[in-house]
C-alpha cells in the first residue's frame, strides 16, 4: 500500500463519535420477530432477546441505521423527481450555458483522474472485485471504486504496516477528514473522488463513521462475550460496506420489495462476509492475541481461549465450528433474497462476491475445520468457474439457472 494511500491528515477537532445509539425510530415488532426467527436453532441469541426484553440487541440498533439509510434513498429519489421536473421547465426556458457549467466541465477532467486512481487501487488490491465492477455503468463503477478505496484505507489504518502507530486520536482525525469529504473539502485525490460520489448518490455519512467506530473497537477490544457483541463489530467493519454500496448500486425500478428489505439483505451479506473472514482467520487472529468468537458459545461447547491458542482440532472444536458455519450460511441465504432487487448491472459483482465468499466456508469444512494452521481459500479454477455462474444467476435468476443446468 503506498504511503499516499495511507496518509492520515492532521485534522482539527475531535468529533462526537457515538454512532448508533442516538434518537432514531425504534424497530417494528415484525422485524424483531424476524430476527428471532432467524436465530431459531441458535437458542442463546433468541433467549437473550426474550430474557431481557427492554434492552435492545445490536441487531435492533443496527436496523435503525438501515431504516435511516433507506429513508435517505427515498427522500433523495423524491428530490430527483422534483429536480427533473424543474430541469424540464428550465430547458423550456432555453437559457444559454452558464460559466458555472463550464467550470464543472473542466473540474471533471481532474475528477476523472481521481476516479482512475481509485480504479487502479481496486485493480491492485481486489482483482476479482475490480473485474466484477466492469459490468456496472461507468458512473456507478467509479463511485464504488471511490468507496472501496476509502474502506481499504480505513482498514489499513489498523491492519496495515503503520498500524502500531495508530491511536484513537488518529482515528478521530480520520473521522474529521471524513466530515470534510462529505462537506466538499477533500484532502487528496482519493478523497476528491469520494466527495464527488457522495454528492451524486444518496449515501449517508453514518455507515462511514460506523466503520471508523469498528476500527476503534479493534484498538480497545480483543474478546467478544456473545454474538450480540460480535454482530455489532461485524456491522461496523462490514455491514457498513453494504449500506454504503447499495445507494450507488441502485434498486431496480421494477423491484416490488421494500427499500428496507433490500438494505437488510445487503447488511446480511456484509455480516456473512465478515463472519466468514473471522472463521477463516481464527489461527491468524489468535497469533495476534485476538479471538473474534463469542465467548459464551465457546464455553457452551466446552472450549476456552486456551484451546484456541493450543490450535488443536478436536471434536469439540469441529462441533463448535459447524454451528458457526451454519450461522454464517444463514446470513448468506438472507442476503441472496435481496440481490434480485438490485439494478440489473449491479447484480453480477454482488453475486460474484457472494458465491466466492460463501465457498470459503466450504473450504474450511474441506480442511476438516483446521482454521488454525491451514488457510481456507477458493482455488483459481473454482474462482473462474464462479464468475459465469454469477453472471448467469444475475441475468436469469438462481432458479431458472439451476433448471437450465439440470
Ligand atoms: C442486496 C444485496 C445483497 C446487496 C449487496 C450489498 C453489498 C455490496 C455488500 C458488500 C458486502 C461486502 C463486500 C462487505 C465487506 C466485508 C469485508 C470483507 C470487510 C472487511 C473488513 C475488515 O476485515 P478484517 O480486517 O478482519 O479482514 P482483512 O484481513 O483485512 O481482509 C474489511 C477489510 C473492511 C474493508 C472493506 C473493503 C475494503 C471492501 C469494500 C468493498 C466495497 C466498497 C465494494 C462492495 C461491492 C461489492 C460488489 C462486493
Ligand atoms: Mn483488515
Amino acid at each position: 500500500m503506498s504511503s499516499v494511500l495511507l496518509r492520515v491528515c492532521c485534522g482539527p477537532t475531535i468529533e462526537d463519535t457515538n454512532t448508533l445509539l442516538g434518537g432514531l425510530a425504534s424497530r417494528s415488532t415484525a422485524s424483531i420477530e424476524r430476527t428471532q426467527r432467524r436465530f431459531k436453532g441458535i437458542s442463546f441469541a433468541a433467549s437473550a432477546v426474550v430474557a431481557n426484553p427492554t434492552s435492545r440487541t445490536s441487531e435492533e440498533k443496527v436496523y435503525e441505521v438501515v431504516l435511516k439509510q433507506a429513508a435517505l434513498v427515498k427522500e433523495r429519489s423524491r428530490d430527483e423527481d422534483e429536480k427533473k421536473k424543474k430541469k424540464i421547465a428550465l430547458d423550456l426556458d432555453n437559457k444559454p450555458i452558464e460559466d458555472a457549467v463550464v467550470d464543472d466541465l473542466s473540474n471533471g477532467g481532474l475528477l476523472n483522474v481521481a476516479y482512475d486512481r481509485c480504479g487502479e487501487v481496486c485493480a491492485e488490491y481486489a482483482k476479482t472485485f475490480y473485474l466484477g465492477t466492469q459490468l456496472m455503468t461507468q458512473e456507478r463503477r467509479k463511485a464504488i471504486w471511490a468507496i472501496y478505496v476509502w474502506c481499504r484505507r480505513t482498514d489499513e489504518l489498523v491492519d496495515g504496516p503503520n498500524a502500531s502507530y495508530i491511536t484513537p486520536s488518529a482515528l478521530d482525525r480520520w473521522e474529521q477528514r471524513l466530515t470534510d469529504v462529505f462537506q466538499g473539502r477533500p484532502f487528496d485525490m482519493y478523497d476528491a473522488a469520494l466527495s464527488d460520489t457522495v454528492t451524486k448518490y444518496p449515501v449517508d455519512i453514518q455507515p462511514f463513521k460506523d466503520m471508523i467506530e469498528g476500527m476503534r473497537m479493534d484498538l480497545r477490544k480483543s474478546r467478544y462475550n456473545n454474538f450480540d457483541e460480535l454482530y455489532l463489530y461485524c456491522y461496523y467493519v462490514a455491514g457498513t460496506v453494504a449500506l454504503m454500496s447499495v445507494p450507488v448500486m441502485g434498486i431496480a425500478p421494477e423491484s416490488k420489495v421494500s427499500t428496507e428489505s433490500v438494505y437488510n439483505a445487503a447488511l446480511a451479506l456484509g455480516i456473512a462476509n465478515q463472519l466468514t473472514n473471522i472463521l477463516r482467520d481464527v489461527g491468524e487472529d489468535a497469533r495476534r492475541g485476538r479471538v473474534y468468537l463469542p465467548q459464551d458459545e465457546l464455553a457452551q461447547a466446552g472450549l476456552s481461549d486456551d484451546d484456541i491458542f493450543r490450535m488443536k482440532v478436536t471434536d469439540k472444536w469441529r462441533n463448535f465450528m459447524k454451528g458457526q458455519i451454519k450461522r454464517a450460511r444463514k446470513f448468506f441465504d438472507e442476503a441472496e433474497e435481496g440481490v434480485a432487487a438490485l439494478s440489473s448491472a449491479s447484480r453480477f459483482p454482488v453475486w460474484a462476491s457472494l458465491l466466492l465468499y460463501r465457498q470459503i466456508l466450504d473450504a474450511i469444512e474441506a480442511n476438516d475445520y483446521n482454521n488454525f494452521t491451514k488457510r481456507a481459500y477458493v482455488g483459481k479454477a473454482k474462482k473462474v468457474f464462479s464468475l459465469p455462474v454469477a453472471y448467469g444467476i444475475a441475468h436469469i435468476g438462481p432458479h431458472k439457472l439451476t433448471k437450465l443446468l439440470l
